[in-house]
């Protein structure tokens, strides 16, 4: 009997967990990371010395999210006790990021990590959910830019009234009937049909992204990313190298790179001042650190950006202070990191995470969708 230890509930809706329960080669166990601080690493470790007492040995973790987070992390301090890597031979996460694991550590004792990877066609899931998620929410920040929806709803919650919610403050004071075209007396609401749009990073996310705008809001695709074009007559493509005497000409930036020493501040004061000088969006679904927030919040002060959409911050769970000032209010849209938090992405998580387990744990099995 194989012993599966769960520190993160799994999707109910997994039919991967329900064939588990009932299969007698595997047993769960379960022993959450609550997120709420009340198992501590310490409490863990003792967990773990008890399974050993007990004659239980944990062969494979299901850690989904947030995995070994709320203990501080899978640390070489935990991987290096005997009870724990000489016996679990695998680790599945849900998400696709590898965050606060010691992977150097795993590696040494040959403990393979899995992680979220819906891009292959070889297990019964919905490739590339993730990327279709995440471009959905990008293209809601981006549609926001241009058309503030949000912004028309919080007037009409407050005014309760259709023509009072798009009324205009002149700048004398007097208000004015408006078609709901202006957002005040120098802004306007404007259609993305034809505007340009560049998307830096063109992996899984970029690419849905560059199609959701195109054939979503009638936007013309430009695109940069590291390694050259990819195949796609319809988008222009920009080498990295020369970016910056390109950027005067994007209405909508979207960035969907990975957070890397590479990508560190790649928009800063520089990048900004190529860009165009008023009316400029820009949507961060990627990571915060692409983003020098010092000039970002600069931007928006001085009214070159028309518009903030992020769904990524510098220090998560914390929001970055320039999305929570009142003046920016009207410029502003983020969302949680809920790119890609939809029953579909979380449900296949677990059916991932479980098939990863199981396989590797008896790799001869070819049964049903765990075969190889
Ligand atoms: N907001 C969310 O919920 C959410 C969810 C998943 C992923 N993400 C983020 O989105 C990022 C992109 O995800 P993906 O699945 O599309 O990744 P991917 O690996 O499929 O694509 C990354 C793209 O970035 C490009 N790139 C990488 N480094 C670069 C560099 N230094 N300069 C220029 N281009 C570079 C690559 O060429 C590729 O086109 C992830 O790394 C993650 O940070 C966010």
């Amino acid at each position: 009997m194989l012993n599966i230890l769960f520190i993160q509930e799994p999707s109910v809706n997994s039919t991967e967990y329900h064939k588990l329960t009932k299969d007698d080669r595997f047993n769960v166990i379960k022993y959450i990371l609550a997120t709420d601080g009340s198992i501590t690493k310490e409490s863990f470790i003792e967990f773990l010395m008890q399974c050993n007492r007990d004659g239980v040995q944990i062969n494979g973790i299901f850690a989904g999210f947030p995995a070994f987070h709320p203990i501080g992390g899978l640390t070489q301090d935990i991987i290096e006790l005997p009870i724990f890597h000489e016996n679990v031979k695998c680790i599945a996460l849900c998400s696709r990021g590898i965050n606060f694991v010691d992977l150097e550590t795993l590696t040494k004792y040959n403990i393979e990590l899995f992680h979220y990877d819906d891009s292959s066609s070889d297990s019964n899931i919905a490739i590339n959910q993730v990327g279709n998620d995440v471009a959905d929410c990008a293209m809601w920040h981006v549609l926001e830019g241009f058309r503030k929806f949000s912004l028309f709803m919080n007037e009409t919650i407050t005014t309760k009234h259709s023509i009072k919610s798009r009324q205009v403050i002149r700048d004398d004071g007097t208000t004015k009937f408006a078609f709901g075209h202006e957002l005040n007396a120098n802004q306007f609401v404007l259609s993305p049909r034809g505007q340009r749009a560049l998307i830096l990073g063109m992996g899984s996310i970029g690419c849905l992204i560059a199609t959701k705008l195109q054939y979503g809001l009638g936007m013309e695709i430009h695109y940069s990313k590291r390694g050259g074009p990819i195949k796609n007559d319809s988008w222009k493509y920009h080498p990295m190298d020369n970016l910056h005497e390109e950027l005067y000409q994007f209405d909508a930036i979207v960035i969907a790179l990975p957070g890397t020493t590479e990508t560190f501040h790649l928009v800063d004061t520089t990048f900004l001042s190529k860009c165009k000088n008023d009316n400029l969006i820009l949507v961060n679904v990627g990571r915060a650190s692409i983003f020098d927030m010092e000039a970002i919040t600069q931007g928006l002060s001085k009214g070159q950006i028309r518009h903030l959409g992020m769904d990524v911050f510098t220090n998560e769970p914390l929001i970055d202070s320039c999305l929570l000032d009142s003046r920016n209010k009207n410029k502003v849209t983020y969302t949680p990191h809920i790119g890609s938090g939809t029953k579909q992405v979380f449900d296949q998580s677990t059916d991932l995470a479980i098939t990863q387990l199981t396989r590797w744990l008896l790799p001869s099995d070819t049964s049903s969708s765990r075969s190889h």
